[in-house]
């Protein structure tokens, strides 16, 4: 049972406590946990809680109602499904029998629907017992929906509008809520309003029983999150976890902010240069406003031998999963997204009701629908929430539309801790939404938080330019258009395969590739290397200190986790070196990287290591 740490968290579980200062760090051993959570803990190799999960879980343990605020990354979900599970675990000995489901998850899209979905069934697979989760969205029918919900399930998590088609379908029944119904989580709570679902929680907010526990979780603090906070929890603990006592900023710290000024017309060769010249290091989400503006890096991209797989909301939803898992697991290096279903589209309401299955949706939906449905899927989100493993860089082709659209976008590296790199190009018409978003960054006013990328020199990127423009010219509209609706076509065509594949193979990712050539030109052998002759020796060093630092970062993976805990600091060859252009010194490096520091970083390599290896090559 928990121990005195517990107690001492216990007792301060009363108020609001924002911005508390470091307290002592608390186990999961501590906390009071299931047995069964705490071997699921442990095969999860999660050595302790982090912070947020530290002070919510023994609250929510508490049967507190709770917000909860806490940087993108920092391990939410576990922080409310750890105490979830551990209650329905509790409930369930003797014969107990329930006529509706015991908690509901209600997330924004489908997309963390999903992962939400998969998080919570493995824990209860590593928990043993017979209990069910289920995930609703917005391609099931009312049939689909009746059969999942039959049982009843144990858990669902859903987006908002599900449930409340549930229970206008009588699907759900009021008493049954009444009875069964003690958690209900509000996760990216920030958004849910934001994606439309106001009306679909107000239809639900009577039906929750006043005993049910409720949980608020989000990244951001906005007028949504208060009003939600309004419309569902009774007498919260708010809790606002920031990295440390000093902590301003709304993004962890573990991420590197800079941008890259540019004309509009040179943001391919930009990107370009970044990527040809490796000089961030993968994997790379990159994003992107617009589908068309996706489409056509990737034709960019690909001419340069750079492959890349682009994500959007008018793929059908298995080809996006797929795309989703295939980059996780690391089949390919680089994906280009847009936002969401509503930033990168605007779309009717209509959308929301589905683009597949549409089995019992009223003919003159389906009409309605079916004018949206190759357009976009509205409940389409990866920005937000969606925990993309392991991707170190984030690259804003295009500037976010919103600040808190560039807070979660950076939010998809440096994860749990890990240390990531964002680079946001700038145009001269970007700089207002540079300083909207500097605005609500936080941190020291007198410094900026995003400064100019320092590996990347004029030298290098004019060294593309020729054949940068030359490529660009020939990915027309009209070769964007036909890549567009040639790799609709494929995705449509293999969504059902995809899915028939899955139920029988779920582990099997290399079906389908995500990352095809799709210009009708092949790709010229000789624009996949450049030259000697157009290299920049200042990037050419600042690419290599980014390879050793890669090679270092994968050969001691291990290693270097340990003298990260040890120094309680971040590694990186970007903290290491300043690009400016360099002052040549005896013995230093043709590219003349200065350290800053004498201390390197996660990613990175000691100096002097550093400069005997370039010395050997
Ligand atoms: N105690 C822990 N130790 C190490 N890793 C953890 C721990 N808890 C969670 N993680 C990992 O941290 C990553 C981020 O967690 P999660 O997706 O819950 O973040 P989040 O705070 O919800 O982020 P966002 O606001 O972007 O949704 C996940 O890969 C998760 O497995």
């Amino acid at each position: 049972m928990a121990g005195a740490k517990m107690a001492q968290n216990h007792a301060r579980a009363k108020g609001n406590r924002e911005d508390e200062e470091e307290d002592d760090e608390i186990g999961f051993e501590e906390m009071g946990l299931d047995p069964r959570l705490l071997r699921a803990i442990s095969k999860r190799k999660l050595a302790k809680p982090t912070p947020i999960q530290s002070k919510a879980i023994p609250l929510i343990l508490e049967g507190k109602d709770v917000v909860a605020r806490a940087k993108t990354g920092s391990g939410k979900t576990l922080a409310y499904l750890l105490p979830l599970v551990h209650k329905i675990l509790g409930e369930s000995g003797g014969n107990v029998s329930f006529s509706g489901p015991r908690a509901f998850v209600l997330v924004p899209t489908r997309e963390l629907c999903q992962q939400v979905h998969d998080d919570v069934r493995s824990l209860f697979e590593h928990c043993g017992g017979s209990f069910r989760v289920v995930q609703l969205t917005t391609n099931m029918s009312v049939q689909s929906m009746t059969a999942a919900m039959a049982g009843p399930p144990d858990v669902v998590v859903a987006t908002p509008a599900r449930i409340s088609a549930c229970i206008q379908n009588e699907i759900l029944l009021p008493s049954a809520l009444r009875d069964s119904l003690s958690t209900l989580v509000l996760d990216e709570a920030d958004l849910l309003l934001s994606y439309g679902y106001e009306d679909d929680l107000r239809k639900l907010a009577p039906h929750i029983p006043r005993r049910c526990q409720c949980l608020l979780m989000s990244a951001t603090s906005s007028e949504d999150v208060e009003k939600l906070k309004k419309l569902v929890l009774h007498n919260p603990v708010i809790l606002t976890l920031m990295e440390d006592a000093t902590d301003e900023s709304i993004v962890p710290k573990s991420v590197q902010q800079f941008l890259l000024k540019c004309e509009p017309r040179d943001k391919l060769l930009h990107a370009l240069a970044l990527l040809k010249f490796e000089l961030i290091q993968k994997k790379g989400l990159i994003f992107v406003n617009t589908v068309d503006t996706g489409f056509r890096l990737k034709l960019f991209l690909e001419q340069f031998g750079i492959k890349s797989a682009v994500l959007n909301a008018e793929l059908p939803q298995n080809s996006r999963l797929h795309i989703l898992k295939e980059f996780n697991v690391g089949l390919f290096d680089y994906l280009i997204a847009t936002d969401d279903g509503k930033s990168s589209h605007p779309v009717s309401d209509e959308s929301k009701e589905g683009e597949e299955d549409q089995g019992d949706v009223p003919a003159e939906k389906k009409g309605a629908s079916k004018k949206t449905k190759r357009l976009v899927d509205a409940e389409f989100g990866v920005v937000r929430g969606v925990d993309f493993k392991h991707v170190r860089t984030v690259i804003n082709f295009d500037v976010p539309l919103t600040p808190a659209g560039y807070v979660h976008r950076i939010g998809r590296t440096g994860r749990a801790g890990n240390s990531g790199l964002a680079v946001t190009l700038i145009t001269p018409k970007d700089e207002e939404m540079l300083s909207l978003v500097e605005g609500v960054l936080g941190g020291d006013p007198e410094q900026r938080t995003i400064t100019p990328f320092p590996l990347l020199n004029k030298a290098a990127v004019e060294s593309l330019r020729y054949r940068a423009e030359d490529v660009a010219r020939g990915v027309t509209k009209i070769a964007v258009r036909e890549a567009r609706a040639k790799e609709l076509r494929m995705e449509i065509l293999n969504s059902d395969r995809l899915k028939a594949h899955f139920e029988d193979n779920p582990t099997d990712l290399e079906l389908l590739k995500h990352d095809k050539v799709l210009s009708k030109k092949q790709p010229s052998v000789h624009l996949r290397t450049v030259p000697e002759y157009l290299r920049d020796p200042s990037t050419e060093a600042a690419s290599r200190q980014i390879k050793i630092a890669r090679q270092v970062a994968g050969d001691n993976q291990r290693f270097y986790k340990k003298r990260k805990q040890k120094k309680g600091g971040k590694e990186d060859p970007l903290k290491t070196f300043s690009a400016k252009p360099k002052r040549k010194r005896d013995g230093q490096d043709a590219g003349g990287f200065r350290a800053k520091k004498k201390k390197v970083g996660g990613q990175g390599v000691p100096k002097k290591k550093h400069h005997s290896r370039q010395k050997r090559k």
